[in-house]
């Protein structure tokens, strides 16, 4: 591993700390505790699985996966289990080569999610990578709704040091990206980032005003490459694996970001959500200032949730 790698890899362990005593402390006490392979085994798996977020349809076909794999090995040994678990989780999250395309493209990015997911931060986060990226960003403040979501948005673009459309409260979202867009286009920005509304309870005015908004970069913007990406915060856990459901239903989700991974025993979500949705998790939000958003990558996240405390002592 690189140095730069292996730093990044370090701080994804602690921060996944919580988690990681959540769910790998309990398997491994179940290994342990174990001295042979039998319903008993499973089950406190399968619960230790559940309580990790990890819902209970990737539970079950993880435990499926995982008592094929020893029935085909001849497996004795419940610690032989863990790097089949391991295998089958990194297996269930599989959703081919995550593509972050848009990023070396000139594209529209739009941001959904409910207020307090942590939405604003995020493409703060966002614009601030670009930014530092040496990438022209516009930012459009499209989530009229909310009263201050265009001030708090206003802050972000200052400190990312980009420039931001729109922010007036009640605005027709449509016609702020149309602006937005021109404004990419006069100032020939790689990126603009839109801070769109998510108002899950009233699903078909939602849905309306995607539409409205997708028509506008369809006419508008036809050259720009489109990425759909749905903010949810960790710590709701299941909750969260639920909006993704529902905002994919008014919207094609090409990604999710995940915010407050620190500190949230609830990192097990990520899991569930690639496993059944198929959606890529893109980014992970790590913390509130401008660079602590990382991109995700399953199977270190996996590595890094199993990572032993004895490995670190030996590797270091
Ligand atoms: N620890 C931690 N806090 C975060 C992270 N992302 C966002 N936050 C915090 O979460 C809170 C909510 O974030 P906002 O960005 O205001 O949330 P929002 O979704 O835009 O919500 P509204 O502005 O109400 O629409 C803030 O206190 C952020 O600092 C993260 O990755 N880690």
């Amino acid at each position: 591993m690189g140095e730069e790698k292996q730093g990044f890899f370090k701080r994804l362990v602690s921060g996944l700390t919580k988690t990681r005593d959540n769910i790998v402390s309990g398997m491994d006490s179940i290994f342990h505790g174990f001295s042979k392979i039998d319903d008993d085994f499973y089950e406190e798996l399968e619960e230790t699985l559940i309580m990790g977020d990890l819902g209970v349809r990737t539970t079950e076909e993880i435990i499926e996966d995982l008592k094929a794999k020893v029935r085909e090995r001849h497996i004795k040994e419940p610690m032989e289990c863990r790097q089949l678990l391991i295998d089958s989780i990194k297996e269930q999250m599989d959703v081919g080569e995550t593509a972050y395309e848009f990023e070396d493209r000139k594209s529209v990015v739009f941001v959904i999610g409910v207020n307090g997911v942590g939405k604003t931060t995020t493409i703060g986060k966002l614009a601030g990578k670009f930014r530092a990226e040496r990438k022209k960003v516009v930012l459009a403040a499209a989530d009229t709704f909310r009263a201050a979501a265009g001030e708090q948005l206003k802050e972000w673009a200052n400190r990312a040091q980009v420039d931001m459309i729109g922010g007036q409260e009640g605005a027709d979202p449509a016609s702020v990206v149309f602006d937005a867009v021109a404004a990419a286009k006069a100032r020939k920005a790689d990126i603009l980032l839109c801070d769109t509304a998510g108002r899950l309870h009233n699903k078909k005015n939602l849905m309306e005003e995607l539409k409205k908004i997708y028509r506008v970069i369809e006419r508008e913007y036809p050259e720009a490459y489109h990425e759909t990406l749905v903010v949810l915060d960790a710590t709701t856990g299941q909750n969260a694996l639920a909006q993704a459901k529902e905002f994919n239903e008014v919207a094609d989700i090409t990604g999710v970001i995940l915010t407050k991974m620190d500190g949230t025993a609830k990192g097990g979500i990520a899991v569930a959500i690639q496993a059944e949705l198929g959606i890529p998790v893109k980014y992970i939000g790590v913390g509130e200032s401008i660079d602590d958003l990382q991109k995700f990558d399953a199977d270190e996240f996996v590595n890094a949730l199993f990572y032993k405390e004895e490995q670190k002592e030996t590797e270091d």
